[in-house]
């Protein structure tokens, strides 16, 4: 940048058109955002980055799987001179010189910063954002935009893990980097956090002989803080060579305001990125966790996964019980589909229908059984031969009928209504209860015979707030689904939600997600989008509202602990396997 400006190149498009390469970095693909939009096979949407540095102009291919050729050769990075052609996909372009007038207009103004450069800067950083590129090519970016915002000579990126740490320069532009790394302004900026601008460095023995100063013969420098990850501590020193205008107090704002909006987009898409890994972790969580449209990866979900995988080829009758909404009826279709049974599954909630009805629909009848049967119709028992017939809420089944039902699991035989010819049936019956069926055998309601028939074996299906992080893992599931703008939670969220009872289960949290993500506008839900604020808690069993308080008190000992249950358990007093058993995680 000190010596004689270079000659204006353009970028000649397949159409004819020549673009200005006027910016520090020019895009190229067929994303209507880039410099140069080409639309042509072969053309990704951000395919390829034309780079000007003190050497001249490079082309690099924008992400993966981005072909560019320059003379025939496959590159990752080359060198263009003025009459080079490169492909881009499919497409050719060249690089020329511009003619005569543009240039010598460019050397009449010849500009120390030229107008619109911060907005084309801070438009190449947050369009490099977008297509992903390594963190350190984003600073080195951010540095390159700096200096050529405040038309500096000279541009180095110095990082230090701490603060007496060794300096090392990431990048630089100008100039032989070096220098920088033992300038005492490099030390003291990375000391103070503050930046500092030295208008006259002549004016200052101590600095004239300070080794950047000497061996790049800097006549004047600003060194600005730059916070952002990877590097925990770094600066951009920009200078400008004796005999150029001083660096104005102007400049070193600019610098300063530049510096601290890359921090911002920088810092904003390391969120996103942390959001994007957290997403694709619990995505492929959920992938090994998912077990016939149940997720869940608690040992007690695994252990329900065995019982099940174990169950539905044998032809026993199986009672799930469970309370509401902890995925009975998933359980159900899973033993079906794991019975290698032939047949379909027939469904029917006992407690959502009246008596009449159930006995019509269950057992079938003939035409003219009762008034409105103009035809014959079999029932859901025949519907079921040769598989599974799932009697939800069976608790609520009508004693009267119990006795049909229970011809139906004893003989394998159904009679219709209006018909007294029985007819041979192949049925296994699931059933599921979220009441003790024992209980209801005691009060007379259901028949105890009935009951050993149904419950030739029984399946527990766990509550929600006894499988740890399965519930994260299904609520990130049920977001994904919904394919809103909320893509995750936040930290609190995601401990309101391990901490809350669920006195509704999987069905509760499902709904809380779902009308969460409708209503929320950011990426991530937070406990009040979640309904999950103190007072908005239902009001549970005592029981219930203790377990939930112990297994919340167990956790925030662990995370007190820095994450060790050891010695969580050691804090509280209790053994390792109470407090797996406190956690819901089982002995
Ligand atoms: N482990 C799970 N993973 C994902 N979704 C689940 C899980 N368990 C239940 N669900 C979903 O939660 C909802 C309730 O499940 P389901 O109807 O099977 O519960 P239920 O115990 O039969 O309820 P009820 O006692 O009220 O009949 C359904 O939308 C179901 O898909």
């Amino acid at each position: 940048m000190s010596s004689a400006p270079a000659m204006p190149q353009l970028l000649v498009l397949p159409d004819g058109r020549r673009l200005p390469l006027d910016k520090p970095v020019v895009s190229v693909g067929s994303d209507a955002t880039c410099d140069a939009v080409l639309v042509a096979p072969g053309v990704k949407p951000s395919h390829a980055l034309l780079f000007r540095d003190a050497r001249g102009w490079s082309v690099s291919p924008a992400g993966k799987g981005c072909d560019i050729k320059v003379r025939g050769r496959r590159v990752d990075l080359a060198p263009l001179e003025p009459g080079d052609r490169f492909r881009v996909g499919t497409v050719e372009l060249e690089l020329i010189e511009a003619v005569e007038s543009v240039a010598s207009d460019a050397a009449e103004v010849a500009p120390r910063r030229q107008d619109g450069r911060l907005v084309a800067v801070l438009a190449e950083l947050s369009s490099r954002l977008l297509v992903q590129r390594p963190p350190l090519e984003l600073l080195e970016v951010a540095m390159r935009g700096l200096a050529d915002v405040v038309g500096a000579d000279v541009g180095f990126l110095v990082a230090a893990d701490s603060r007496e740490g060794p300096r090392r320069v990431l990048c630089s532009t100008g100039a032989s980097p070096d220098a920088a790394v033992v300038d005492s302004l490099v030390d003291r900026v990375l000391t103070s956090g503050a930046p500092v601008r030295v208008a006259d460095v002549e004016a200052d023995a101590a600095l004239a002989r300070a080794p950047s100063m000497e061996a790049l013969r800097l006549g004047s420098a600003l060194v600005v803080p730059l916070r952002v990850e990877p590097v925990p501590l770094s600066v951009v020193y920009l200078g400008r060579r004796l005999g150029a205008p001083a660096f104005s107090a102007v400049a070193l704002e600019e610098a300063m305001a530049l510096s601290a909006l890359t921090a911002l987009l920088l810092s904003t898409r390391r969120e996103l990125t942390e959001l994007r890994a957290q997403v694709e972790g619990l995505t492929r969580r959920i992938e090994a966790a998912t077990f016939e449209g149940l997720i869940g990866e608690s040992p007690s979900m695994r252990a329900l996964y065995r019982q099940v995988e174990r169950l539905g080829p044998t032809p026993l009758n199986v009672l799930v019980t469970g309370e509401t909404g902890t995925g009975k009826e998933l359980v159900a279709r899973a033993l079906h589909r794991r019975s290698g049974r032939r047949g379909r599954l027939v469904a029917i909630n006992c407690a959502a229908l009246p008596e009449s009805l159930i006995e019509r629909e269950l057992f079938g009848h003939a035409r003219g059984a009762f008034t409105g049967a103009g035809t014959e119709r079999a029932g859901l028992v025949e519907a079921a031969d040769g598989g599974t017939l799932f009697l939800d809420e069976i608790g609520d089944m009508p004693l009267s009928l119990q006795t049909r039902l229970l011809r139906v699991v004893q003989e394998r035989e159904v009679t219709r209504l209006g018909e007294h010819q029985p007819r041979k049936v192949d049925v296994r019956v699931v059933s599921a209860t979220h009441v003790a069926l024992e209980e209801a055998v005691r009060r007379g309601t259901f028949r105890a015979d009935l009951r050993f028939r149904l419950e030739e074996v029984r399946v527990d299906v766990p509550p929600l707030r006894a499988r740890g992080e399965d519930v994260l893992l299904i609520a990130h599931h049920v977001l994904a689904q919904e394919a809103r703008k909320a893509r995750g939670f936040t930290q609190k969220a995601s401990e309101a939600l391990r901490g809350h009872p669920f006195p509704g289960n999987v069905r509760e949290l499902a709904s809380r997600v779902r009308r969460a993500a409708v209503l929320a506008t950011d990426e991530l839900l937070r406990p009040e989008d979640l309904e999950l604020g103190g007072d908005a808690a239902p009001m549970i069993p005592l029981e219930e509202a203790r377990e939930a308080f112990v297994q919340r008190y167990v956790r925030e000992a662990i995370a007190r602990c820095g994450g060790s249950k050891k010695d969580a358990a050691a804090a509280l007093g209790i053994g390792l396997r109470s407090l797996f058993r406190y956690l819901g995680e089982g002995d």
